[in-house]
């Protein structure tokens, strides 16, 4: 005898409509406000004095899909970016139209959003002038993917840091490019190896690295997301892996250990490369470390001005 299979549903429920109406919706109350946008109130226009002036007002956590470009491996990826665009708005205004922003990000969505700084430029441009307003501003944080080797075996993998871009664009005073990078790398205590009789502690340090950017800088000369990833990883004790053999674990491991740091050794380190690379005019470099020997963490900053030098 073949094994039966029952005929699904058995049980008849009501309709959709019903089922709805059983769960609470009622039938929509007669409407008395106009439904073309002719007639519809425009708060968002009213022009009055409103007290002050907005620095900013936009919107904010926006998720797209985005394309970034590289000159390390993976040359081409794509990721998600978390967007941030706002413009000034005058005390005479009462609101933005916010639809607008939305509106410019899906007419670029179209051909694939790039974090191409050029193209970043323009759309911030794009949008003083379809918000009608004298200046516009972008941001963009996502994580930013890099093929890493394996210093024996070279098996690789992907790591990834956190990057992100400001773009601000005034009618008058053009453009303000911020650009950050947020990297993991390994420490080993100098303080450690020195007065303990062997090993020596270490952690993971998270290398914040936040950049301005000279008007002529292109990126295509040289690209600010493998010089910040360097300055940070080539100064630290050693740098992460996603995959080591033991081979690659004991290179690592020693390579640690002959180049020990404390957090103020790291920023000062990184500050000097970020000195020495021309297209950098600002910036700040903290360390901070997730302690082995503790449960809180240490951290250190610094902040140079290359404009300001006499
Ligand atoms: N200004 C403002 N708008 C808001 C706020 N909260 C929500 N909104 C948005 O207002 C939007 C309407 O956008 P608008 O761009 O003003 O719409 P519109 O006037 O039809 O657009 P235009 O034809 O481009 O002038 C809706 O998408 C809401 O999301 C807020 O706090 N301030």
């Amino acid at each position: 005898m073949g094994h039966q299979t029952k005929a699904f549903p058995i049980k008849q429920l009501p309709s959709k409509e019903k089922r709805h109406q059983l769960f609470g919706s009622v039938k929509p109350a007669p409407r008395t406000k106009p439904v073309d946008k002719m007639h519809m109130a425009d708060l968002q226009n009213t022009k009055k004095d409103f007290l002050f002036d907005l620095d900013a007002v936009g919107v904010t956590k926006v998720k797209n899909p985005i394309m970034i470009y590289s000159s390390i491996a993976p040359y081409t990826q794509t990721s998600i970016g978390e967007f941030t665009f706002t413009s000034s708005l005058k005390q005479t205004n009462k609101g933005t139209n916010m639809s607008r922003f939305m509106e410019q990000l899906a007419n670029y969505q179209k051909n694939g959003f790039s974090t191409e700084l050029d193209v970043l430029k323009k759309f911030t441009k794009e949008i003083a002038k379809r918000v009608e307003q004298q200046d516009a501003a972008l941001e963009v944080n996502f994580p930013w993917f890099f093929e890493r080797q394996a210093p024996d075996t070279g098996l690789t993998g992907l790591n990834h840091a956190d990057a992100g871009i400001r773009i601000e664009y005034h009618e008058l005073k053009g453009f303000c490019i911020y650009l950050s990078l947020s990297a993991a790398i390994t420490t080993l205590c100098p303080c450690s190896k020195e007065i303990s009789e062997y090993s020596a502690h270490n952690q993971r340090g998270n290398v914040i690295m936040e950049i301005s950017v000279s008007e002529d800088y292109q990126e295509a000369d040289l690209d600010w997301k493998k010089v910040l990833l360097e300055a940070a990883e080539s100064n630290a004790s050693a740098r992460l892996h996603p995959i080591l053999k033991r081979t690659d674990e004991k290179m690592v491991t020693e390579q640690a250990y002959e180049n020990p740091r404390f957090v103020e050794d790291m920023v000062r380190l990184i500050a000097a490369d970020l000195y020495e690379t021309s297209f950098i005019t600002k910036f700040k470099v903290t360390c901070q470390n997730e302690e082995s020997i503790h449960m809180h963490d240490a951290i250190a900053a610094v902040t140079y001005d290359k404009t300001k030098e006499v």
